[in-house]
């Protein structure tokens, strides 16, 4: 795969892609070394790099550093369009909507709601058999809202606002220096990632996905070790690169 710091933008999802997926969101490792391999890569980028996720800004921050990386956090529903710079949240989803989806999430065992205010995660990787019951409990919650919508992902259904998805975040990333006028990348493994794909095709750029084929996707890393290690590899001086 022919990428260039020099030229490309990255967009690079987390979950599943950067770091292993684990039983639990907050039980997710990253591995020693990799936030500064991702900042070594957007120096390289000048700045066109970007973590975009379906996890929060807090969140991303937590595992990363601190206002380190532009993140898309929630799907784009809250971005930060530059390290160290301010956040640009959407409207929080209503909170009686969130309330109702915590209340029927409890009623699963195994599920567990994650409430990112813009969205609302429900998990139920520890009982994958009431995948089915828990979706139609949920349709039936979210109901006649107009402008909802639930995602499946990695046994995860995700109820956020329809028009915020990784795509529209990419859009708005390549707006704007530094990522305007680069060839953007965007690398993933879920289905919300293939927003993301969708918007860098269009922008002529690559779409790589991870562990699957993915709609939209160029080609396929097997995993997020691989990942990890093209990022390292574009991260490092040029002269220092295995040919
Ligand atoms: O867009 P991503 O960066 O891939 O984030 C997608 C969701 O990731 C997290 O949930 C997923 O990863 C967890 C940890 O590996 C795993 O336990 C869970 O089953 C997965 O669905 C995160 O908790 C969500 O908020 C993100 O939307």
């Amino acid at each position: 795969m022919a990428l260039d710091p020099g030229t490309h933008a990255f967009f690079l999802d987390v979950d599943g892609t950067l770091i292993d997926i684990a039983e639990r969101p907050e039980a997710v490792v990253v591995p020693p070394g990799l936030s500064d391999t991702l900042m070594a890569l957007a120096e390289r980028a000048d700045g066109a790099l970007a973590l975009v996720s379906g996890r929060s800004l807090a969140s991303l921050d937590a595992l990363f550093g601190a206002d380190r990386f532009a993140a898309a956090g929630v799907h784009g529903a809250d971005i930060r369009l530059a390290a160290g710079g301010p956040s640009h949240p959407a409207p929080a989803l209503d909170e009686d909507l969130r309330v109702a989806l915590r209340a029927a999430s409890a009623a699963f065992e195994g599920v567990f709601a994650e409430d990112k205010v813009h969205a609302v995660a429900i998990h139920y990787r520890a009982s994958p058999e009431v995948a089915p019951a828990l979706s139609r409990v949920l349709t039936e919650v979210v109901g006649q809202r107009r402008g909802i919508e639930i995602m499946p992902g990695h046994c995860v259904f995700e109820v956020r606002q329809a028009g915020i998805d990784k795509g529209a975040a990419v859009d708005r990333f390549m707006a704007s220096p530094p990522f305007a006028g680069r060839r953007p990348v965007f690398i993933g493994d879920d289905v919300t990632d293939e927003a993301g794909f969708r918007a860098v095709n269009q922008a002529g750029g690559i779409a790589v996905a991870v562990g699957a084929p993915r709609d939209g996707a160029h080609t396929i890393l097997p995993d997020p070790r691989a990942v990890r290690a093209l990022i390292t590899h574009l991260a490092a001086e040029p002269r220092q690169r295995r040919r």
